[in-house]
């Protein structure tokens, strides 16, 4: 592999992929993008990222429509949804160099188990926990709106111990920090992926059923109460599971969100634009954790059911009509 110039690829080059590969080319990496509906847009006008944080910035960048077209690569950043992991397994392969970092730049738990069986054993797999606020606007537009820290942590793969292991993902955090992005190397990524969770499960959810973004659901006394119920039993399984939380940490980030702009977050889009919900990462995983060490989580099983039936009825139905867009 080539350390001093590794090459990247982007597998899944939305919203997360989009905003992270341009960046890093912009720092002048060598970046590949796959992309399937927006391949046509990028090809003929290149991509831009309309940046509250960076301004507008716009690049041409090499896109690829076939895995197959892609140089072999160093890193692979994974920025599809979950739901599309499975399919994704035969180009990640296709695509990785050999001792390939493969990062997942997804939330939710249990990810990197799914994928695991599904790569080749001489692949690192690494997790990638984004705080960032960024969705797709139009093909080949994406509009980040705030934030955009990267915290990677190992997962599984040929590192023989833990010094190489903390020593690739300190190695992926540097090509964030080349590009102008905070990134901290992470030793314990199953512990991140809950403590994200404690932002997701309350805000993505409650998004796609109340139909409301950040600012009202933060505004009003039942949504704000909810949302700190669903928070406090994010940390209540994670204890169950072995993951003692950072003291205070729900409250943080109830306060970072009241600072941040209005959000709709991506799970809201995914409703919208009829997407197939990130449902089994973000609550079917995480409750069935929970349960498996004898801890009910009643709220979050409850959002979840709800979720799953409207997940149900637009995979069977079709669009619904959304009764709001996104701002
Ligand atoms: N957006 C955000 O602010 C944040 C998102 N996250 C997480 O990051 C992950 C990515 O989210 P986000 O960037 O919003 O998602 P997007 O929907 O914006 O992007 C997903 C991209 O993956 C592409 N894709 C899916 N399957 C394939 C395939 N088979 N071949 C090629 N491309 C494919 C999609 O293409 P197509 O257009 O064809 O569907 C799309 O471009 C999720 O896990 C999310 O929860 C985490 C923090 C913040
Ligand atoms: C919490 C937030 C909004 C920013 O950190 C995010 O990362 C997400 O939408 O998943």
């Amino acid at each position: 592999m080539n350390t001093s110039n590794p090459r990247i690829g982007v597998i899944g080059t939305g919203a997360i992929g989009g905003f992270y590969g341009l960046m890093l080319a912009r720092a002048g990496f060598e970046v590949h993008l796959l992309l399937r509906s927006e391949f046509e847009a990028v090809q003929r006008n290149g991509l831009q990222v309309d940046s509250a944080v960076h301004g507008s910035m716009q690049m041409n960048i090499a896109a690829y429509a076939d895995a197959a077209d892609m140089p072999a690569c160093d890193w692979l950043l994974v920025g599809a949804k979950t739901t599309s992991n499975a399919e994704l397994a035969p180009l990640i392969a296709t695509v990785a160099a050999p001792q390939a970092k493969v990062v997942l730049l997804q939330n939710g738990l249990g990810v990197e188990e799914q994928l695991r069986p599904l790569l080749p054993d001489h692949l690192h797999l690494l997790g990638g926990l984004c705080f960032i606020c960024v969705n797709r606007e139009a093909p080949g537009v994406i509009r980040h709106q705030s934030l955009g820290a990267v915290n990677l942590g190992y997962h599984s793969g040929p590192a023989v111990d833990q010094a190489q292991r903390q020593a690739i993902v300190e190695a992926g955090a540097a090509l964030f920090h080349a590009a102008g992005i905070d990134s901290q190397a992470m030793t314990d990524l199953a512990q991140a992926r809950w403590q994200k969770l404690v932002w997701n499960v309350p805000y993505n959810g409650l998004s796609v059923l109340l139909r409301a973004s950040t600012t009202p659901l933060m505004a009003d006394t039942d949504s704000r109460a909810l949302i700190q119920a669903l928070m406090a039993e994010v940390v209540q399984g994670a204890r169950a599971c072995g993951h003692e939380l950072p003291q205070g940490y729900a409250e943080h980030l109830f306060a970072v969100t009241q600072k941040m702009p209005d959000y709709w977050p991506s799970m809201y889009h995914d409703f919208t634009q009829q997407r197939p919900l990130e449902l089994a990462a973000i609550y079917a995983e995480p409750l069935a954790r929970a349960q498996a060490a004898g801890c009910e989580l009643p709220k979050i099983q409850a959002l979840y059911q709800a979720l799953a039936f409207i997940d149900r009825q637009v995979a069977s139905r079709g669009k619904p009509a959304p009764t709001t867009t996104p701002l």
